[in-house]
């Protein structure tokens, strides 16, 4: 079988969780207000409330609604797909990098219909020079339900010059004009 872009290179190392990194239980800041996936003001986002967990994993629960279809009554894939990228990516607050996604692969493995929860996790897998890989996955139901969605990702370091040279001006000027937007700590300059 051909090697995954995800797959664990024979040079990655067991990711660490950082010394400071928010104590298991912990309910994760948003890392931006408008974020679509986990910031409070985004008036239709996700509104994930991402957990820390043990390790360097975290977990959240996803209530599907109508908002949330793709075909009658059933979820759209690439919103679970969203709901995965922002599970995955909110592992940089354990880790302490902040990161963005540069490969998700999806497998959709049931249908999950509207009214449903899923019950989500994502894990680090390890880490060379500035990728994270990690895994995902929603559960029916339960903790222990069926898998519905599951993903690997690879995830690369970037410095806040990413965010300051790609991002529109006017919001860039909203985050100097209120830094609370931004719910991460200042880790990529202090790491
Ligand atoms: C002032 C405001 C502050 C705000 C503070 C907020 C902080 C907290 C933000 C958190 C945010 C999370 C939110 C949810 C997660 C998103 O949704 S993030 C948004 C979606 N993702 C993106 O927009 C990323 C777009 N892509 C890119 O910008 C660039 O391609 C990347 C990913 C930064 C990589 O570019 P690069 O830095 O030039 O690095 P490059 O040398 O190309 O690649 C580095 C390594 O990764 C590998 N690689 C890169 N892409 C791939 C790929 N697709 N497949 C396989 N390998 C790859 C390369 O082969 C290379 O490997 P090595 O040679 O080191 O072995």
């Amino acid at each position: 079988m051909t090697a995954s872009r995800t797959d664990l290179p024979a040079d990655a190392t067991v990711a660490v969780r950082h010394p400071d990194a928010p104590a298991p239980g912990t309910v994760l800041p948003a890392h931006y207000a408008h974020c679509f996936g986990c910031g409070a003001a985004e008036r239709h986002g996700l509104h994930l409330a991402i957990v820390a967990g043990e390790g360097v994993e975290v977990t959240a629960t996803f209530e599907v609604t109508e908002h949330h279809q793709g075909a009658p009554g059933l979820a759209h894939g690439g919103l679970l797909a969203s709901a995965l990228d922002e599970i995955l990516g909110m592992l940089g607050h354990l880790t302490r990098m902040s990161c963005v996604t540069a490969r998700l692969e999806t497998d959709f493995r049931r249908p999950v219909p509207v009214g449903s929860t899923l019950h989500l996790r994502s894990r680090a897998d390890g880490v060379a020079g500035r990728k994270l890989y990690a895994s995902a996955e929603g559960r029916l139901g339960g903790t222990d339900g069926p898998v519905a969605v599951r993903a690997r990702a690879l995830f690369v370091q970037v410095g806040l010059e990413h965010f300051a040279e790609h991002g529109r001006p006017e919001d860039l000027e909203a985050v100097a004009r209120d830094p609370r937007l931004i719910g991460v700590p200042d880790y990529t300059v202090n790491p």
